[in-house]
């Protein structure tokens, strides 16, 4: 069976790269991302390529070449099921956040939605793809749902989880170390292999049962996950000992059992991901009675927590005991570097803990505006919103950021912070003027040079 026209129900962050690139790469198959958010969809329509919704390096590109030829972003999310012969199901499955597995389940509303429409829209056969990440065995939910529509129509479910990471999606779209292709009937696993081998080498496109498929996904974050944790319990260690974590990362990194990547120390992960599929997996081996299995893996939330904690105590330490009143200025607010997406950035919980000890916050992130920062902080309902945006200020200029503060703490590896005139910033800053480095980004010892009191994780 080849595949002629693809729809994916979600057109965020990952629904729009990933479709965006399989049509860029298959030029005779016709791609419809649908979304209930109109305001999306109409960014993602938009002819200003600066306005897509996401930002991503290459996407607009990616988008520019396809998109109106057989790249298509609508909200008529019935015509694109009804037309197509495989339907991508891309929408959120954040952490549940009521009822039975509250704050740590994957709540999966959104998934029997699409389930749900995707059974009332279809009119043919279809192979429908989870490449939403889902806890193992979901797409038994799923075919308990579209097999009982009465309507005579066949459905094949895949499982086909998404490895990209954000700030490097298209890259990792255009050369991914693998594509996994989990599925029972061998016709429709062949059909989506197909699409993928349009430009993915044939031997790294893995195909599995459905259930090893869907678990792969969970237990790769929760491997990356605990590889950042691990360093990170490492680099408290460090600054007791006067060992250098980069150094201790290197060292070990270079044994190629280990590996050097993911080994960067920092002041937490962040992102929409790694937390909470280590909380479904989490809630998962438990409601298997899986005690060991689940703490053995809540362990790496509960060390990200301590480290975003223990970098806020230790500016508050550092600044003899009180930031009240005192001018902090951060230097990012995105999750990692290269996207605007914030979503469960240690920056974040880094304010909010500096907040509760009233100090106050400038913010300049390259990518994120003040609508979001302030949506981020409105959102943990420590304090009304009223009160952040009388505590918080985000500039567009970091020079704008560092005027009359008394420390900066630099949240997100952004290339560009390397490059800026940090003499300059010294002269505008409170004195003694100091950095506190959570992505040991900046040269230390130049810092010192310049009279900074610079202070980095795992130093
Ligand atoms: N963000 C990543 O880097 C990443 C990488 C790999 C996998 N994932 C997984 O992919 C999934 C999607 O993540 P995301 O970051 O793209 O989420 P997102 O929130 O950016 O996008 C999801 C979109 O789905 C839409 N949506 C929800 N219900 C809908 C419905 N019934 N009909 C139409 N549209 C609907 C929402 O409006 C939203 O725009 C999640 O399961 C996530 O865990 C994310
Ligand atoms: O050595 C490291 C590597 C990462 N991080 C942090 O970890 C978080 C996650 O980073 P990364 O994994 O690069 O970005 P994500 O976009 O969250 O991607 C992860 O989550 C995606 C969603 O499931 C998966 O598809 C990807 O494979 C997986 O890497 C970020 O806050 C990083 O700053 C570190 O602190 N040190």
């Amino acid at each position: 069976m080849k595949v002629k026209k693809i729809c994916c129900i979600g057109a965020g962050y990952v629904g729009g790269p990933t479709m965006s690139v399989i049509a860029q790469k298959c030029p005779d198959i016709t791609v419809t991302i649908v979304d209930i958010n109109e305001q999306r969809i109409a960014a993602w329509n938009d002819s200003d390529l600066s306005k897509l919704p996401v930002y991503e390096p290459g996407l607009a590109g990616v988008v520019a070449e396809a998109r109106g030829r057989n790249l298509f972003f609508s909200t008529d999310v019935d015509t694109a099921i009804a037309d197509a012969d495989m339907v991508f199901i891309s929408v959120n499955t954040p952490t549940k956040t009521y009822g039975k597995g509250k704050g740590m389940a994957a709540d999966l509303k959104f998934i029997e939605l699409c389930a749900r429409q995707i059974a009332a829209a279809s009119k043919s056969d279809k192979i429908i793809v989870e490449k939403s990440t889902l806890p193992v065995r979901t797409a038994e939910a799923l075919k308990s749902i579209l097999h009982n529509t009465g309507s005579g129509v066949n459905f094949h479910i895949l499982s086909n989880p998404e490895f990209l990471a954000e700030g490097t999606a298209i890259e990792d779209l255009h050369d991914p170390d693998r594509v996994l292709i989990g599925g029972e009937n061998a016709e429709a696993v062949q059909a989506l292999v197909d699409v993928y081998a349009s430009w993915v080498p044939r031997e790294r496109i893995l195909t599995t049962n459905l259930w090893s498929s869907e678990l792969s996904k969970l237990t790769a974050n929760a491997f990356l996950a605990q590889r950042v944790s691990s360093i990170n319990a490492i680099s408290e260690l460090c600054e007791r000992t006067g060992a250098n974590v980069d150094e201790v990362a290197r060292a070990i990194g270079t044994d190629s059992r280990i590996g050097s990547k993911f080994l960067k120390a920092s002041v937490g992960f962040g992102g929409s991901c790694f937390q909470k599929d280590i909380l479904n997996l989490v809630y998962i081996a438990r409601s298997y009675g899986l005690q060991e299995v689940a703490h053995y893996w809540e362990q790496v939330i509960t060390m990200n927590d301590h480290q975003k904690h223990r970098f806020a105590d230790n500016i508050v330490q550092t600044m003899y005991n009180t930031v009240s009143g005192k001018k902090i200025s951060f230097l990012g607010w995105a999750f990692k570097k290269d996207t605007n997406d914030t979503r469960e950035s240690a920056a974040i919980y880094v304010a909010d803990a500096l907040l509760s000890e009233e100090a106050s916050i400038v913010v300049y992130d390259p990518k994120v505006t003040a609508e979001q920062v302030y949506a981020d902080l409105d959102y943990l309902g420590t304090r009304t919103p009223a009160e952040n945006r009388r505590l918080v200020s985000v500039v567009g200029d970091p020079y704008d950021a560092a005027e009359r503060a008394h420390a900066i703490a630099v949240l997100t590896e952004w290339d560009e912070f390397k490059t800026y005139d940090w003499h300059r910033i010294k002269d505008h800053m409170m004195k003694p003027a100091f950095v506190f480095d959570g992505r040991k980004l900046l040269s230390g010892s130049k810092l010192d040079e310049l009279g900074f009191q610079y202070y980095a994780i795992g130093e």
